[in-house]
């Protein structure tokens, strides 16, 4: 018997399925499109998905079915924007001039503002604020097409404010419905307490955060900021195999200042991914292609920065490393929710074509999380999480930047609304 289905999106004009699981080499440029289609969603998963008429006639529907007009338009698969540091207090603006006087990142970091300075006001902030905050950032998310969503601890930085930064993840998933994967990131800087010991505050990670977050199942994934000045290869590396003694898989943010070996620690210690790689080697890249590690590719973070350097696509691509195209929002280095910004971004910079782009941002994004078997494209038994473009076709979005092309977000089978409509 045909399966009954609850929700039917019909007339679409293009749909990008990104079907077959995670993408390397050249089926990143496969997108699975199908003109003249339909999808069709039950019990929050999809039933079916493909010719219009097809999956017409493979689901049931009667009265009670919704129906959804695409007319005419793009509908893809909801964004995954795989790293993200939404949880935070306040904001950095004044940065931005500090910068346009030649300040760096690290200058900035190093004389105490920067990440330290998101610390100190996260730390002051109570639960119900850090809770709104989030939940703001989150809604304008999701009015741009992202449906999950990765958020990782670090601007706590003592036992106690990290636990409570991922214990507020939990809670926010329950308030709001963006999906949302925490990642532990107690070593995001060494906090001001530390700073003339950082071996001891790499103890305090390893020995007290990680058996603690570990134990209340408060994350999935255990996140360094390997970078000179901050944690080094060898501090990082004993961060990421304390938390796999405790079943959390390493994430790392690798060689995004300097080239400091973190792409190959990625792939020695079996990284889900490595993030940011503006510097990574050519010994790095063949790492990474090696041991399977997801390259997360922040082109909003290397615009922002401003330094004219992108992280090589197009070497990673060729090597055969799966490539995902996150947003990095946080306060400092890409203070934007929007994952539907950086298409152009991507494509302009990292020299994706938007194929490359949108597999990079739904299931390769999903594999950068270890999700790609239940997220990140429009497969019969996946979760139905879909975005209706105001768009006619995929080079559309990569194209008309800058304002919101969302027409209709629908997260497991629950229609969210109309993007501008979310947007705060
Ligand atoms: N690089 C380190 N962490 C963030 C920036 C966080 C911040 O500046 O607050 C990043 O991924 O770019
Ligand atoms: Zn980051």
């Amino acid at each position: 018997m045909r399966s009954y289905a609850e929700l039917v999106v019909h007339n679409i004009g293009v749909l990008a399925t990104c079907a077959g699981g995670v993408k390397r080499g050249r089926d990143m440029l496969d997108a699975g499109l199908v003109e003249g289609a339909a999808v069709a969603v039950s019990g929050g998963r999809i039933l079916a998905a493909g010719p219009e008429e097809e999956v017409k006639g493979a689901v049931r529907t009667d009265g009670r079915t919704k129906f959804i007009d695409a007319e005419g338009c793009l509908v893809t698969p909801g964004l995954v924007d795989c790293h993200t540091h939404l949880l935070h207090a306040g904001s950095r603006e004044k940065e931005l001039t500090w910068k346009l006087e030649g300040k760096s990142y690290l200058e900035i970091l190093a004389a105490g503002g920067g990440i330290l300075s998101t610390v100190r006001e996260t730390r002051r902030a109570g639960d119900e604020m850090l809770l709104e905050q989030t939940k703001k950032r989150l809604a304008r998310a999701l009015a741009h097409g992202t449906t999950t969503v990765e958020i990782k601890s670090g601007y706590g930085l003592s036992v106690e404010e990290e636990l409570r930064a991922l214990r507020l993840v939990r809670r926010l998933q329950r308030e709001q419905p963006v999906e949302l994967v925490p990642t532990f990131l107690g070593a995001h800087a060494v906090p001001e307490e530390y700073k003339n010991e950082p071996d001891r505050y790499v103890d305090l990670v390893c020995d007290e955060m990680i058996p603690r977050v570990a134990r209340e199942k408060l994350a999935l994934f255990n996140d360094v900021f390997c970078e000179e000045g901050v944690f080094t290869v060898d501090q990082s590396r004993r961060i990421l195999q304390a938390g796999l003694a405790h079943g959390l898989r390493p994430k790392i943010h690798a060689d995004e200042m300097a080239g400091s070996g973190g792409a190959e620690l990625a792939a020695e210690v079996g990284a889900v991914s490595a993030d940011h790689l503006l510097h990574v080697s050519p010994r790095g890249i063949r790492a990474l292609a090696a041991a399977g590690t997801v390259a997360v590719l922040l082109p909003g973070t290397a615009y922002y920065l401003a330094s004219g350097h992108y992280a090589p696509a197009r070497a990673l691509i060729e090597a055969g490393v799966p490539v995902a195209v996150a947003s990095d929002a946080n306060p400092g280095s890409c203070p934007t929710e929007a994952l539907q910004s950086l298409f152009n971004t991507a494509c302009l910079y990292l020299r994706l074509r938007p194929a490359e782009v949108l597999n990079a941002m739904t299931v390769n994004g999903a594999a950068a999380l270890g999700l790609a078997g239940w997220l990140g494209s429009i497969e019969p038994g996946k979760q139905a999480d879909l975005v209706i473009w105001d768009a006619p076709n995929l080079d559309y979005p990569a194209y008309h930047f800058g304002v919101n092309l969302v027409r209709q977000v629908i997260k497991a089978g629950q229609i969210i609304g109309r993007g501008e409509e979310c947007v705060c």
